[in-house]
């Protein structure tokens, strides 16, 4: 774990003295939109239009906010279009690495050793924390974006004359709703296990874990009115709740210390979420070995002997019930 400082990789681990043992997530800075004619999006430059074989996507199996990338890539029929590297499940003093292993990948473009690399090529003197996912331009030879929720936008519409693919997960219509949900589960849920686990004081962690469990209350009791978030469509919201989910009882139960219950004892939570992982091509983009011993395997501040643990034993196959 790691970050960048004036280009110069440093080996630093979050730093929460100055925020009371809170965990606060930097702001992501490469902030370009691919759009179908290259005009330039809601922020950043314009330049990067929507074409088969120009863009390459960096990603970790592990990660919650890259898994989101990959499942638009699946959705939008993207898999020819844009191709992916896998960095290995393990983020030590290297920050990501490419290991070539385990289902990780080598950097298919540089041959680089470790992701920094690939950010250091973009900007020369980047500062800041080097993430997953990011979105590459091989024409202009540097990131588009390196911000999750931006790039399955740009995967929803910008490449839809190229693939056909006209179903939108981000419907004018529910524009403002699905960005008023997407706040509050980001920052209570997606964010939350990350608050409640990376948190450094008794009383952080216990600020933290409340409103995730009273916002999981919340979903469970909307999730029994219909099938999705919005009712019967499914939108960008279900699949940015999903990466989280599908990690919460493997993962942010025992690692993040999220156990006032799990998602196993919620029936409704639990049926979507069976629900989601059997949606077409869903499946083949969830990777437990990668999930578990990324967490397990990386925080050692949280889990130093790094032992990765054998359960839980869960059921995403049987019948969901939600049809
Ligand atoms: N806002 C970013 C967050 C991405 C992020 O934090 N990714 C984590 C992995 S789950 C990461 O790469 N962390 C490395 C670090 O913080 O040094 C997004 O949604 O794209």
């Amino acid at each position: 774990m790691g970050m960048l400082i004036d280009g110069v990789w440093h080996d630093v681990w979050y730093d929460t003295k100055e925020t009371r043992g809170h965990f606060k997530r930097q702001e992501s800075r490469f902030r370009n939109y691919v759009t179908a004619g290259g005009s330039a999006g809601p922020t950043g430059e314009g330049g990067f239009k929507a074409e088969a074989g120009r863009y390459h996507l960096y990603v970790s199996l592990a990660c919650p906010w890259a898994h989101r990338t990959l499942i638009f890539r699946k959705l939008k029929k993207l898999e020819d279009l844009i191709s992916v590297s896998i960095v290995d499940p393990y983020m030590l003093e290297n920050g990501w690495e490419f290991k070539d292993r385990h289902g990780g990948t080598k950097d298919d473009l540089f041959g680089s050793d470790f992701l920094w690399q690939v950010y250091t090529r973009a900007d020369p003197n980047y500062s800041g924390r080097v993430t997953v996912p990011v979105l590459w331009d091989k024409q202009k030879n540097t990131i588009v974006s390196n911000e999750s929720a931006e790039i399955i936008r740009m995967f929803n519409s910008a490449f839809n004359g190229l693939t056909g693919s006209t179903e939108d997960f981000y419907p004018e219509e529910l524009h403002e709703q699905i960005n008023a949900l997407n706040a509050e589960i980001y920052d209570k849920v997606n964010n939350g296990v990350y608050k409640c686990g990376f948190a450094t004081t008794q009383e952080a962690y216990e600020s933290h874990i409340g409103p995730l469990f009273d916002m999981l209350d919340t979903l469970e009791a909307r999730l029994s009115k219909g099938r999705y978030l919005f009712g019967d469509r499914m939108t960008e919201a279900d699949w940015r709740l999903f990466t989280t989910l599908i990690r919460f009882d493997p993962v942010y139960v025992g690692h993040f210390k999220c156990n006032i219950r799990r998602i196993a004892d919620y029936p409704n939570l639990s049926a979507y979420l069976k629900d989601l992982y059997q949606h077409p091509g869903i499946a083949e983009t969830v990777d437990f070995y990668h999930i578990k011993h990324h967490y397990y395997g990386s925080h050692h501040t949280i889990n130093p002997t790094g032992i990765v643990p054998v359960g839980p034993v869960m059921d995403l196959t049987g019948p969901h019930g939600r049809g």
